[in-house]
């Protein structure tokens, strides 16, 4: 299924507020840094419930850093961070399992145990967070999951060395997805992949995110992603965000990162291969 590019959809023509009412995500004032090098500095981000937001900056501007702030694996030097409302920085250990228990993360590379196969890195997070669950009820809810993500239930019992780099991305997708979680964070799911890989794993996103009603928190540097998949974009420079926006709001920004991003030879080439993949849903 070939998608329309959601940035062509009418919008407003205003740049979205980075601040929001309805946010599953909320960043204040956040500040990161390491010894001397300051990552973060006075970031702010809402997330909007039901969104797919791309995040995007050049290399090293901090946006895994950000994703790893907001699911607790690092601890900023300053800010606030909400999560389905909640302080994720202040609650107490019993309020943070609650919360990502809530959550699913598909790490760079997709961090699968090597040692383990599909079906069993599917059960990690299960075994973790519902301890009494019987193997019975772990196998179905993994060769659900496994099938759920577009790999054949014959994936399940082989290892992550056995399985090309796509089936990889599939396998830590159906990993995050264990759970059950409202919120899905991604980083860089489509690197390493070939261009009709990584399209398909865009559609999965896209079709996962419509009929579970996730909201996806997407690091990318895929334009292609951008066009296809993503509500919003949100760009790290500056150590901050210092926009979000659709593609054609944050078009009209003169910042020269942007422009340089979205009008580059890549860029363009994005538009058109997004402009091609809208008249085939279209059949034209
Ligand atoms: N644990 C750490 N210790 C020291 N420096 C770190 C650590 N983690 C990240 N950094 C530094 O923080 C900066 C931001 O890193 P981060 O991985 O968030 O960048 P990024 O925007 O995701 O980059 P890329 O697009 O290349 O993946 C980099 O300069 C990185 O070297």
């Amino acid at each position: 299924m070939a998608t329309a590019p959601r940035s062509a959809r009418p919008g407003s023509p205003r740049l979205s507020p980075i601040l929001d009412g309805d946010a599953v995500i909320r960043v204040r004032a956040l500040r990161n840094s390491f010894g001397e090098q300051v990552i973060h500095d006075g970031l702010d981000l809402d997330v909007r419930r039901g969104e797919i937001i791309g995040v995007v900056g050049g290399s090293g501007t901090g946006k895994s850093v950000l994703m790893r702030s907001i699911i607790g694996l690092q601890v900023p030097d300053e800010g606030s961070i909400e999560v389905f409302g909640e302080p994720v920085l202040e609650c107490d250990p019993v309020e943070a399992i609650d919360i990502r228990r809530r959550w699913g993360v598909l790490f760079q590379g997709g961090a699968l145990f090597s040692t383990l196969t599909v079906a069993e890195n599917v059960q990690v997070p299960l075994r973790e967070f519902y301890p009494h669950l019987g193997q019975p009820l772990l196998d179905e809810i993994a060769a659900y999951k496994v099938v759920m993500t577009g790999l054949s239930p014959d994936a399940g019992p082989k290892y992550p060395a056995e399985l090309s780099g796509g089936m990889k991305k599939r396998a830590g997708l159906a990993r995050s997805l264990a759970l059950d979680p409202e919120l899905l964070f991604l980083d860089e799911p489509t690197a390493g992949l070939d261009p009709i890989g990584a399209a398909a794993f865009d559609e999965l996103t896209l079709s996962l995110q419509r009929t579970l009603g996730l909201t996806v928190f997407l690091i990318t540097h895929d334009l292609d992603s951008l066009y296809a998949i993503c509500d919003r974009v949100a760009v790290l420079a500056d150590k901050r965000v210092i926009a979000v926006g659709t593609i054609d709001e944050l078009l009209e920004l003169d910042h020269p990162w942007i422009q340089e991003y979205f009008n580059g030879p890549r860029g363009r080439a994005a538009v058109t291969s997004a402009a091609t993949a809208a008249e085939k849903a279209q059949g034209v």
